[in-house]
C-alpha cells in the first residue's frame, strides 16, 4: 500500500466536507492508493490530490439542487462521487464508458455507501438519459464546443450545464458560440469558487437550457 506522497490533508478540506468528511477522507485515500495502478490519475497527481482534484471537485456542491445531477466522464469519480458524498439530497447519476472505470466508481458507491449513486456505463450521447436530468456536470472531458452537444441534450427544459473548465474558459465559450445558440442555452456564465479558500480555484461555466 502506498500512500507515500499523498498530500497532508489541507485545512480547507474539514470545511468544505463539514459532517462528510469521514467519507471525503476515505475516497481520497483509495484514490491515493489504487489510482495510478487503476490508471485513473496520473503518477503525479498524489502530491495535490487533496487541493486540485478532490476540494476542486467538492468547491461544486453548493451549485446543485436536490435534484437529478448526471455527471458526465465520471472516471475516478470527479466531481460525480466527492458531489455525491457532500449532497445526499440529490441523486447522481454517473456516466462512463470504461469498463474499468465503472468498475472502480461501483465499488467506490458500495463502500462509502451511496444510496443516492447509479453509474451507467455508456457514452453521455448513448446512455437513453435525453431529457431526463436537472443538472450535468462534468470535468476534463473536452472543450465546450465538443462537451455541450453531448451534455445539453440530457437536460429537462430548465436544467442546467455545471462544467468545471480551465483558466481558458473564455475561449472555450468563444469557440462554442454556436452550439451554445443550436442548443438553446441561455444566462450563460462563468463562476470562480473556492478564491480564499482553496490555493487553486475552480471555474465553472454555468449555463440554462431553454
Ligand atoms: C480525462 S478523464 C476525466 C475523468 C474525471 N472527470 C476527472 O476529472 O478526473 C475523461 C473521462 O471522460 C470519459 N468520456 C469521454 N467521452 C465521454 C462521453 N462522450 N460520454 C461519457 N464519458 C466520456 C472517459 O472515459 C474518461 O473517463
Amino acid at each position: 500500500m502506498k500512500l507515500d506522497g499523498l498530500e497532508p490533508e489541507p485545512a480547507a478540506a474539514a470545511e468544505l466536507f463539514g459532517d462528510h468528511i469521514e467519507k471525503g477522507r476515505a475516497f481520497t485515500t483509495a484514490l491515493a492508493r489504487h489510482g495510478e495502478e487503476l490508471g485513473l490519475i496520473g503518477p503525479l497527481e498524489l502530491p495535490r490530490l487533496w487541493t486540485r482534484h478532490v476540494l476542486n471537485s467538492a468547491l461544486v456542491a453548493p451549485l446543485l439542487r436536490p435534484g437529478r445531477v448526471g455527471d458526465v466522464g465520471s472516471g475516478a469519480g470527479l466531481p460525480g462521487l466527492v458531489l455525491a458524498i457532500l449532497r445526499p439530497d440529490a441523486s447522481f447519476t454517473l456516466i462512463e464508458p470504461m469498463e474499468r472505470r465503472v468498475a472502480w466508481l461501483e465499488r467506490q458507491a458500495a463502500e462509502l455507501e451511496l444510496e443516492n449513486v447509479t453509474v451507467v456505463r455508456a457514452r453521455a450521447e448513448e446512455s437513453k438519459l435525453f431529457d431526463s436530468l436537472d443538472q450535468v456536470t462534468a470535468r476534463a472531458v473536452s472543450a465546450l464546443r465538443t462537451l455541450i452537444p453531448v451534455t445539453a441534450p440530457l437536460l429537462k427544459p430548465g436544467g442546467e450545464l455545471v462544467l468545471m473548465k480551465g483558466a481558458g474558459v473564455d475561449g472555450e465559450i468563444a469557440a462554442a458560440e454556436k452550439v451554445i445558440r443550436r442548443h438553446h442555452l441561455h444566462d450563460v456564465e462563468v463562476l470562480v469558487l473556492g478564491e480564499g479558500v482553496v490555493s487553486e480555484v475552480t471555474r465553472v461555466f454555468r449555463a440554462t437550457a431553454g
